[in-house]
Parts: structure tokens; C-alpha cells; sequence
């Protein structure tokens, strides 16, 4: 990229796609009214934001009693149930025997999902037998690895009971026993995966898995375990199995070989081609005025997957890889960058901070609570030279000058610190805006690099994935959650 152009801030995030209009005034007025019945129960029954968690996760609500048992005082924000008498959930984690047996923990492999270091707000639970002698009282045993640090220490256990009804209640049991806290408000609700990424649902779900992720985030990211770790998932292509190799820890990168098909490739590039239009960028309060041309040379079409059999199946792939829900998605970006054309490093979420005198932004990403959570970055074709993605802050090793990661760049048009990942044809890369926990990361920072060689193209896309739904969603990719959501356990 060009010289001397030093920034004393990353770049503006990529726009997003505009929402169409998929979404009629019926749907919004029925959404309204819901919202407000909802609310209206809420407050009926004196469940307010305060007691936040996780009622909504349960598939079967219970009906709420007009008295629910207080909470502890040991726990006073718990959530309120009406046959569960946390009291009792407490004793039973202080009174019994919460050492797990060596061959127990054993069967569970957790260092093969560890990392060397923290993934905050990701959590490996192992699923064992209830302690000795504590058959009746207590259902399991979960031996706890927090924020995924694999160390020689002994894991904290926690004694699930067998009057845990819900997940949601599972879940606050063990947000209770790790001390985890939830931000509340529109923020997303913690969530429970199997270790291929499989949402649970039920407790008899979880507790039929050997192993169990709790996102506090409420999505599945890849444990990233090691670099040159594999994920190997069969049947995402037919006769295929799919390898998830990790490039980077901090941020997460993992790359996938042979995702998409030439054929798929082509097609790609060939519905963009006659709308390609120079690119934009959503301008930070402190680059307005600014033009896009200052970080982004590229050109860029939002390719609408709607009623193209091939890219819904491309959307159906993404999601069984990423194990994120369509609905989370905005439509492909697809990129074309000529000789020298280049995106200065940036983040792909959106930083409200950033955004404060934008309303509208702020109001779109619930003041931070809503934001991008991984890209699912395509290299639809080869370059011979240039054209790679750069990670300025990704770091080969933890050093002692750099304990965190790498520092932030002093030019964000410098290619050479880093990570550098290079365009090749069907190869995908997916990379993470948001820890587990639900934070911004970072280290996310990322930029596309000057395509070296005179007279070829690099032609990419950006699969952006939200935390939460989006604002639209077609026919095919609804079906595409439900049948998503049909697996969760
Ligand atoms: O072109 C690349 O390699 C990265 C592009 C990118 O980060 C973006 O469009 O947001
Ligand atoms: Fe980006």
C-alpha cells in the first residue's frame, strides 16, 4: 500500500448492507404489539430486566407463579423459578464431595480443546458422573475450565441437581458457581454448545454430551485450541471432510481450504460483475469528511442471494460451518481490488464510541449490544502477487514486551507485521470481530493489501455474520435456520 500515510485511527468499518423491505409494515406493527405483551407480562408478574436471565432460552416455559421462591442471599440476582429452590442448588454445591476423579476427567480430553491461552468468555464444561455416594441428590458432576486456559490446575467442579428443569437454569447455576456476570439488557443471552458446535436446549441434552462450551456471548465460535489446530467436519460438502485449521489465537483466524467450487467461484464473480461500484465506508465521528477513497480503493457489489439455487447453497454451507444462523447474515459482498488497490487496516464491527454523534448507527447496533460477529472472508480467485488480508496485531507467540498481543500499528497501510493471509482461489478464512464474551475485539484489526501485479484482479467477499438476527431475512434462509435449529439438542 501506498507510504507514509500514517493514521492515528484504524480505518472506518466497512458499511453494511442496507436492509430491504423484506420485512412489511404488518410484520413491524405484530412485532410491536408482541413486544408490548411481553413487556406488559413481565411487569406483571414482576420479572424485570434485573432478573434478567435466562428465561428465554427454555423451549417449555413453566408457568410463572404469582410467588417464586426469593433467591439466596448468597446469590441475589438469580433468576426466579417456580419449582427450583436455589437454596437447595447452593447446599448441595457446598456440602458434597466436588473433587473429580482423575479417570473421569480423563474421558473427557479437555486439553485437546484447551488453549495456552484465555478465549475469554468461552468455558469448557466436562459432563461426569454425579460424586460418589451423591447418586440421588445430584444429576452430574461439571468440571469447569474457564475462559478455555489450559493449566496443571485442578478444574472447579459443579453439582448439577436433578430438579434443573431448563438450560437457562443450568446455565445460571454455572454463571454462579464461575462468578460470571451477565451485562443484561439487550445483551445477548449465554449459550450452551456440544463440542461440534450444536446448540443445546434441554438438560438431558447437555447432559448426554461428554463435553459442553458455554459462549457468554450466546454464539459459537471454534475453540481455537493451538495454531495448525484441525476441526475436521464431514458432510459439509458431499464426500468431503472439511478441515477448520487455526491461523491465529489472538485474534481468531481460521482458515478453510476447498470451501467453495470453482464453479461457485465463477458464479460468484460473474453475478457481481456488471454492478461493481467504487466502495464506501461507514465514517467514524472522527474521519467525516473524509472520502472512502482515503482507506478503500476497492470496488464492491452486495450480491442478493435470494431466488440463486447455487448461492443459497453457499448460504447453507456458511452456516454449517460457522454455525451461526443465516438469519445472522448480510447478504455477500463481493470485492474487486486492481493493481494497488487496498482497504487500510480496520475493524469490522462497529465501535459506538466511534459512532456517538451517528443516532442512527447507534440506534442499528443497540449502542454496541448488536454488532458484527465473524467474517467469512472468500478468495474467489489467485493473485500472484499481493492481495493478502494482513492482521497487523496477530501474534505467532504471547512475548514479554507484548504479553497481549501485538501492539497497534503506527501505519495502517503496512502490510509486513503480523499475519498476512494470501488470496487463493475456493479458500475461505473466518475471523472473529467479537470474543466469546460479547467484547469487541481489538485485535480483529485487518486491512486488504495493494495487489501487486500489474493487470490481474483480486476478486474476495466478505460473509458477514451478526450476533444477533439481522434486519431481513429471505424464504431460503429462513428455511436454512429452522433446519439449523432443528440438529439443537
Ligand atoms: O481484502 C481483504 O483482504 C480484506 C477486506 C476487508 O477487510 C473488508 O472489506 O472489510
Ligand atoms: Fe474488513
Amino acid at each position: 500500500m501506498s507510504k507514509g500515510k500514517n493514521k492515528k485511527a484504524a480505518a472506518s468499518s466497512p458499511t453494511p448492507a442496507k436492509p430491504n423491505g423484506l420485512l412489511s409494515p404488518t410484520h413491524l406493527l405484530l412485532g410491536a404489539l408482541f413486544g408490548l405483551l411481553v413487556q406488559l407480562l413481565l411487569g406483571y408478574f414482576g420479572i424485570g430486566v434485573g432478573s434478567y436471565l435466562f428465561q428465554q432460552n427454555s423451549s417449555r416455559v413453566p408457568p410463572l407463579p404469582l410467588d417464586p421462591p426469593p433467591c439466596p442471599a448468597a446469590w441475589p440476582n438469580c433468576p426466579r423459578s417456580v419449582d427450583l429452590h436455589w437454596d437447595d442448588v447452593l447446599e448441595l454445591q457446598s456440602s458434597a464431595a466436588t473433587t473429580p476423579s482423575r479417570a473421569s476427567l480423563a474421558a473427557c480430553d479437555a486439553p485437546s480443546l484447551l488453549s495456552p491461552q484465555k478465549v475469554p468468555g468461552m468455558h469448557l464444561l466436562c459432563v461426569l458422573p454425579p460424586p460418589e455416594g451423591e447418586h440421588r441428590r445430584a444429576a452430574a458432576t461439571l468440571a469447569a475450565f474457564p475462559d478455555m486456559l489450559r493449566t496443571a490446575k485442578q478444574p472447579s467442579a459443579i453439582i448439577v441437581p436433578p430438579q434443573l428443569r431448563t438450560v437457562a437454569q443450568l446455565i445460571s447455576t454455572v454463571y454462579h458457581s464461575l462468578k460470571l456476570t451477565h451485562k443484561g439488557g439487550k445483551y445477548q443471552l449465554p449459550a450452551l454448545f456440544n463440542d461440534e458446535g450444536i446448540r443445546i436446549q434441554s438438560v438431558q441434552g447437555a447432559l448426554k454430551q461428554r463435553r459442553l462450551l458455554l459462549m457468554e456471548g450466546g454464539q459459537w465460535i471454534w475453540p481455537p485450541v493451538d495454531v495448525g489446530h484441525v476441526h475436521s467436519l464431514p458432510g459439509l460438502i458431499p464426500g468431503q471432510v472439511t478441515k477448520v485449521v487455526t491461523v491465529s489465537l489472538k485474534p481468531l483466524v481460521v482458515s478453510v481450504e476447498n470451501f467453495l467450487s470453482p464453479g461457485e467461484n465463477e458464479h460468484i464473480i460473474r453475478r457481481a460483475m456488471p454492478h461493481m461500484a467504487k466502495s464506501g465506508v461507514a465514517l467514524k465521528d472522527a474521519d467525516k469528511g473524509k472520502a472512502a477513497k482515503e482507506f478503500r480503493t476497492s470496488s464492491q457489489y452486495f450480491l442478493p442471494t435470494v431466488g440463486d439455487a447455487l448461492l443459497e447453497a453457499v448460504d447453507r454451507r456458511v452456516m454449517m460451518l460457522t454455525r451461526i444462523p443465516i438469519s445472522h447474515a448480510e447478504y455477500i459482498q463481493v470485492l474487486k481490488y486492481e493493481y494497488k488497490e487496498h482497504y487500510s487496516a480496520h475493524h469490522d464491527f462497529f465501535d459506538p464510541k466511534a459512532y456517538a454523534n451517528n443516532p442512527e448507527m447507534i440506534a442499528s447496533i443497540e449502542n454496541g449490544a448488536m454488532n458484527r460477529l465473524a467474517t467469512v472472508f472468500f478468495y474467489l480467485n489467485n493473485v500472484t502477487a499481493g492481495g493478502q488480508t494482513n492482521f497487523p496485531r496477530a501474534q505467532a507467540c504471547i512475548t514479554a514486551e507484548y504479553p497481549n498481543g501485538g501492539p497497534q500499528p503506527w501505519d495502517y497501510f503496512d502490510c509486513s507485521k503480523g499475519l498476512s493471509v494470501f488470496p487463493q482461489e475456493g479458500k475461505v478464512i473466518i475471523f472473529y470481530s467479537m470474543l466469546p464474551n460479547g467484547e469487541m475485539d481489538d485485535f480483529s484489526l485487518h486491512g486488504g493489501c495493494d495487489v501487486l501485479a500489474e493487470g490481474e484482479a483480486k476478486w474476495s467477499a466478505n460473509f458477514w455474520l451478526w450476533n444477533k438476527p439481522y434486519h431481513f431475512i429471505s424464504k431460503a434462509r429462513k428455511r436454512a435456520t429452522d433446519e439449523l435449529e432443528a440438529q439443537y439438542l
